[in-house]
């Protein structure tokens, strides 16, 4: 093994991350068989551990897998290390390779496989943190990808890169890979619950014939492969990809190599925990950048810095890239909202009265919107005249709607080169200039709409602008956003129109302006600051928003994930009767069952959603659902999707286990009368209703109502 390459580059030097780094020979070496003891770690500056190797035959010749095992018990041993407080915790004690070379992905597998086994959030972070110093001290180039991977992701959301590899196309690469028959792969899965334990039980490292170990880079950029393969044989192609992986994969690797691929992590580590571990990371690892003089404390700032830049620019291609170049204090300078990428939408938060609203905003001039009931859209017209629609979860929707392509290209003002608008899309009849309801505009079709082939009109109502001809518009207050909003397009009936609203403090004519909301087929109101504390702030709730449902029952509807059914009877025989709905617990990544329903289904939502869910099916629950034990369904699925849900209220229940421990030690919360409201699309199963939020709703339905948290049914 040759020693340490001196002299490596600082880390400012690193102006791009580069993903083409092949796997070396010497990162094979680790393999060699160690019977010595751990070597002390090397001095801070000196690059890799030095593992001791006990043959004296070539030091890149291929280990017998008997070999490859003992020192994976060593390598085992040395990452443990991880587990130390980052304070105590030395960015050169862990890694086996020499600094400069690609990282194995045997170093993520292991990491992710001690988070799993963490119960607590700090701990867990802490190694998350310790990863990526540790990426960021040998291999900074390998940030990028380790940060994607950590995320369960391979390309921000808005650029729609997806690997589309289902669970029928493991198991039939499974199957191959290991000489297997796909019904004895499937019988296998049926027992463990999960393919990624199956892959790992498939001992597929004993076929590993002389192929090099599994770096990051390898992985990340096959999945970029497989993500990209489209047209005939495709599918053969990227099963040969996987396989490809699969072959060179030992150890804990074939777990969480199948996890990704199917994009079930589940390891427990939300988004923003990442982000303050890589916040955290910057302020132990960068030498290139420090702290301003006057912070406190300078791991909470840079959580926040991160953070910040995140929710302006999610994009870890960028954030990491101006990371490594000029630090993470001037992130909040180098990471601007950018037209072309989404920023997290500004959310509300509800009220269930007029006089809440006047009380919450109190000493600021107010204006309230009518609430429009269709999907949230933001629309980047860039200068080139390209334009793109992004949905709520910022994914690309431009697709399904080329009519308000056109109708945002012809309706802007003529001086107006670009923008980005924040805006509800609603559907439309443009002959009674009338509003239509939510589930109309579900029909449309997702993707690849012609112009010509559209039966369900649209109507654009604007509600914000966040860029205009190169300026970014966050920082200004509602009152200029609003003016540059209202300077920037010209209006025109049923395709483009401001959304109405009224600039009022006034109780009654609040009241009044309300109803016609309601009278407009709006679902009521949106309460906004003109001016003080009015920057747009994504993905902050600091809007409040009235929905005229909420005065009649206990307030907000709740979008619930399905999770698993129950045969339907009589005249449900041949469809589910009822299905099993669990909220999400952001902290601890769990689906908590919260109700069964059965009602609010029209005959042909039952046939379309048993049959959807159909394709969804598992052997049995998942680790991170929650649920009862004598508390069993028929069928269990897979959470794919979020329904919105009615209730009249919540009440503690035994055994139901949403917002367990929030409001009670060891009961959950569970729903009276659910019934479905409509499916929604535009959420993915994390963004379903958290327990945080249940929690409150029960505590203010007590607060609000205290006769009716007692009452029994
Ligand atoms: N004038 C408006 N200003 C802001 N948002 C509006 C307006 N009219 C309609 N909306 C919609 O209301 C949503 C805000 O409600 P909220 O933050 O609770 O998100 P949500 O749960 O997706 O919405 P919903 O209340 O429809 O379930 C926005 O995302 C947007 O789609
Ligand atoms: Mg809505
Ligand atoms: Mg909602």
């Amino acid at each position: 093994m040759s020693g340490a390459k001196k002299n490596q580059p600082p880390l400012k030097k690193t102006k791009t991350h580069h993903l083409q780094s092949t796997p070396s020979k010497s990162i094979r070496t680790f393999f060699q068989p160690l019977n010595s003891p751990i070597p002390p770690k090397n001095p801070d500056t000196e690059s890799p551990i030095k593992l001791p190797h006990q043959t004296s035959t070539s030091s890149t010749s291929s280990p017998s897998s008997s070999s490859s095992s003992t020192n994976v018990v060593e390598v085992k041993k040395r990452i443990s290390l991880l587990k130390k407080t980052p304070s105590e915790f030395d960015h050169s004690s862990v890694a086996w390779w020499k600094k400069g070379e690609p990282v194995p992905f045997l170093f993520l597998s292991l990491a992710f496989d001690m988070i799993k086994e963490e119960k607590g959030r700090n701990a867990m972070s802490d190694i998350g943190c310790n990863v990526l110093r540790t990426v960021m001290h040998t291999t900074p180039g390998d940030l990028l990808p380790v940060v994607y991977l950590f995320s369960n992701r391979i390309a921000p959301p808005y650029q729609g890169l997806e690997m589309g590899v289902g669970k029928a196309a493991v198991i039939k690469t499974l199957a191959e890979a290991c000489g297997r028959t796909e019904k004895d792969v499937k019988e296998h899965y049926k027992k463990l619950g999960d393919l990624g334990l199956v892959a790992q039980a498939s001992h597929l490292s004993q076929t590993l014939q002389k192929s090099d170990a599994l770096t990051i880079t390898k992985v990340f950029n096959t999945f970029h492969l497989i993500a990209k393969e489209s047209g005939k044989d495709s599918q053969k192609k990227k099963n040969n990809l996987i396989k490809s992986l699969l072959h060179a994969s030992t150890d804990c690797e074939p777990l969480y190599l199948v996890r990704l691929l199917l994009k079930e992590l589940r390891i427990g580590y939300a988004e923003q925990t990442l982000l303050s571990a890589l916040g955290q990371a910057a302020v132990y690892t960068e030498e290139h950048s420090k702290p301003p003089p006057g912070i406190q404390s300078p791991l909470e700032e840079a959580t926040k810095i991160v953070k910040q830049a995140y929710s302006v620019l999610p994009d870890y291609d960028k954030i990491i890239s101006a990371m490594l170049t000029d630090g993470v204090w001037l992130l909040a300078k180098t990471c601007n909202f950018t037209p072309g990428i989404p920023v997290e939408p500004m959310l509300s938060e509800k009220i269930t009265s007029v006089s809440e609203a006047l009380n919450k905003l109190r000493n600021a001039e107010l204006i309230c919107e009518y609430k429009y009931d269709g999907e949230r859209a933001q629309i980047h017209y860039k200068e080139n005249g390209s334009v793109e629609i992004y949905s709520r979860s910022s994914e690309r929707n431009t697709g399904k709607f080329p009519d308000v392509v056109a109708a945002v290209s012809r309706l802007k003002k003529k001086n107006v080169s670009s923008f980005v608008l924040d805006c509800e899309i609603v559907a439309y009849d443009r002959k009674k200039q009338r509003i239509l309801p939510m589930q109309v505009l579900s029909t449309r079709a997702r993707k690849d709409v012609a112009v010509s082939n559209i039966k369900v009109d649209v109507c654009v109502f604007p509600f914000d602008l966040l860029h205009l001809n190169g300026q970014a518009l966050l920082e200004e207050n509602l009152k200029i956003r609003r003016k540059h909003l209202y300077a920037s397009f010209e209006e025109e009936s049923g395709f483009l129109q401001f959304s109405m609203s009224l600039i009022s403090n006034d109780a009654k004519e609040i009241q009044k302006f309300l109803d016609k909301s309601v009278d407009a087929s709006c679902e009521g109101l949106i309460f906004k600051t003109l001016d003080k504390d009015s920057t747009y702030q994504p993905s902050e709730r600091n809007w409040l928003k009235l929905k005229k449902d909420y005065m009649k029952t206990i307030g907000d509807t709740l979008d619930l994930v399905p999770i698993g059914a129950f045969h339907g009877q009589g005249k449900r025989a041949g469809v589910y009767g009822s299905f099993l709905l669990a909220c999400y617990d952001v902290d601890t990544q769990e689906f908590q069952t919260i109700s069964k329903t059965g009602t609010g289904f029209k005959d042909e939502d039952l046939e379309e959603s048993s049959a959807r869910l159909r394709t969804n099916l598992i052997p049995k629950p998942k680790a991170c659902y929650k649920h009862a034990e004598k508390d069993k369904p028929d069928v269990w699925f897979e959470a794919s999707e979020v329904w919105e849900v009615k209730v009249s209220d919540l009440t503690i229940s035994p055994d139901y286990q949403a917002a367990v421990g929030k409001v009670h030690s060891n009961k959950g919360i569970s729903l009276r009368m659910p019934r479905l409201v409509r499916f929604r699309p535009d959420k993915a199963p994390e963004q379903a209703t958290s327990s945080e939020r249940i929690a409150e709703m029960y505590n203010a339905q007590k607060h609000n109502h205290p006769d009716k948290s007692k009452k029994k049914n």
